[in-house]
């Protein structure tokens, strides 16, 4: 079944760790992008030259910050309506939702600690220091007051684990999707420790 997943979160939240882990240890017949561009009209050449073909080939789709990324960014942190976001992406550029969206939920203190680490490994820039720590907080309160708007379709991670079972929560959602999302609704946190099961039994 095509499925179009996407991870969202902070810098430094491990997004891209996260969707390398995919890749080679997820055993899934996915097709994997990190999209650099913050414009949004630039989502209609992700979805025409990445997502829409491999959907209609039924793969599973992750994309590293989709729409999301935009409705926290420049809807709640900016100033354009979720409203005004949505329409232009819906029905102007017509882009396709996506199905599963995991917010890897970081302190961003420790995510400046992940964030410096990168730099000296591997000289990764991040414009990270131009910012205050307060955005980042800002900007991590928006990505859990977006679960609040869509329960259904956002599952929050606590990023604070281990690569391998961040790897394994997210695995588990998505190998048990539709089914687990129908059972865990309303809120879809899995903590840690826990399969989607045992989150379902937990919240009713
Ligand atoms: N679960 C994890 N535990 C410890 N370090 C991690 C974890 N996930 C990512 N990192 C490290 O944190 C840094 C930032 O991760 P990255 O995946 O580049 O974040 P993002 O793409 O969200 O900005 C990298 O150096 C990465 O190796
Ligand atoms: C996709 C997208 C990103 N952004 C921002 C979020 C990031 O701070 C920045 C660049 O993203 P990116 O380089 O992907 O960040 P990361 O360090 O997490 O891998 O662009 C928006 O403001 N709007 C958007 O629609």
């Amino acid at each position: 079944m095509s499925l179009l997943i996407t991870i969202e979160g902070i810098d430094g939240s491990g997004k891209t760790t996260l969707l390398k882990n995919l890749k080679q240890k997820g055993g899934l017949n996915l097709v994997t992008h990190n999209w650099r561009d913050t414009a949004l009209v630039a989502f209609e050449e992700l979805a025409r030259k990445v997502i829409n073909p491999n959907l209609r080939e039924d793969k599973r789709v992750v994309i590293d910050r989709y729409l999301d990324s935009t409705l926290v960014y420049q809807g709640l942190e900016g100033n354009i309506s979720l409203q005004d976001i949505q329409e232009i992406a819906y029905q102007n550029i017509n882009l396709p939702p996506a199905d599963l969206t995991f917010i890897l939920d970081f302190d961003p203190q420790q995510a400046q600690e992940r964030l410096r680490k990168r730099k000296l490994e591997t000289g990764e820039y991040t414009n990270w220091d131009n910012l205050k720590l307060e955005f980042h907080r800002r900007i991590r309160d928006n990505y859990l007051r977006l679960k609040k708007l869509f329960p259904e379709r956002i599952w929050v991670i606590d990023a604070s684990q281990s690569e391998e079972k961040i790897l394994t929560e997210v695995l588990s959602v998505i190998n048990s999707f539709p089914a687990s999302t129908e059972k865990i609704l309303p809120s879809g946190r899995i903590e840690a420790g826990e399969t989607p099961e045992m989150a379902a039994k937990r919240e009713v």
